[in-house]
């Protein structure tokens, strides 16, 4: 279970959050919406530990959690809206790359692993190829097959769908759902509510503080 108790967050003087609480239950596919400027992305990356928070406390399990305590106990995954990827390097290498050097993963582990993560997403051929040859889905599906190396116990995505047409919308929603299946918490960021009925199990609405 993960939970934000309490928690206050400003940039200067603007508060984006304050004395906010949040449970996020093991397995729950929670989806965060609102207007653009609201803190969806905010509350998203202090949930996974990734924002610094003003007061309050990021729990997890019982135990109160820093993004190091996350990154060491492969925790988390988190698919960025921009994705990320590393320009000067192949797919393959793309996800192979963190596994081996920062959990010890073998060689030949890592790359079986990365290999059937890019079959079950469809895009296995793409992998020896550098991120600019790909379409924006195909970035996306990379960008959610690294995220899953580890086994993530929870992944957080930041608008999965916003570089997607229809069809690839409807493939990455069904993504989400294997993983629910698989037993991964999951955090969605998005701006599209149709696309967060179809999946969420609840929905968080985040509204601006000037409304
Ligand atoms: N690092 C930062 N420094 C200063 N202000 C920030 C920072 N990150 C976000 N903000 C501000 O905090 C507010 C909330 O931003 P956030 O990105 O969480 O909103 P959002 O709901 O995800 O918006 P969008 O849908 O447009 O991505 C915005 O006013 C934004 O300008």
């Amino acid at each position: 279970m993960l939970e934000l108790k309490n928690i206050c967050k400003k940039f200067g003087d603007k508060v984006i959050f304050e004395n906010f609480n949040l449970l996020v239950e093991d397995k729950e596919l929670l989806a965060i919406v609102g207007p653009s400027g609201g803190g969806k992305t905010t509350l998203l990356r202090m949930l996974v530990g990734l924002e610094s928070i003003d007061s309050g406390e990021v729990i997890y399990n019982g135990e109160k959690i820093s993004h190091d305590g996350y990154v060491r106990g492969n925790i988390l995954g988190f698919v960025f809206q921009d994705f990320q990827l590393f320009p000067n390097m192949t797919i393959i290498d793309n996800l192979t790359l963190s596994p081996i050097q920062t959990m010890n993963m073998s060689k030949v582990d890592a790359v079986s692993k990365a290999e059937s993560l890019l079959f079950d997403l469809g895009i296995f051929e793409q992998k020896d190829l550098y991120p600019y040859a790909l379409s924006g889905g195909q970035k996306q599906r990379v960008a959610l097959a690294r995220a899953m190396m580890i086994d993530p116990k929870i992944i957080g995505y930041d608008e999965p769908t916003s570089a997607l047409d229809p069809g690839l919308r409807d493939q990455v929603a069904e993504l989400i759902l294997a993983n629910k299946v698989a037993g991964m918490t999951q955090i969605v960021v998005t701006h599209d509510m149709q696309f967060a009925e179809t999946i969420a199990d609840t929905i968080l609405a985040v509204n601006s503080k000037e409304d």
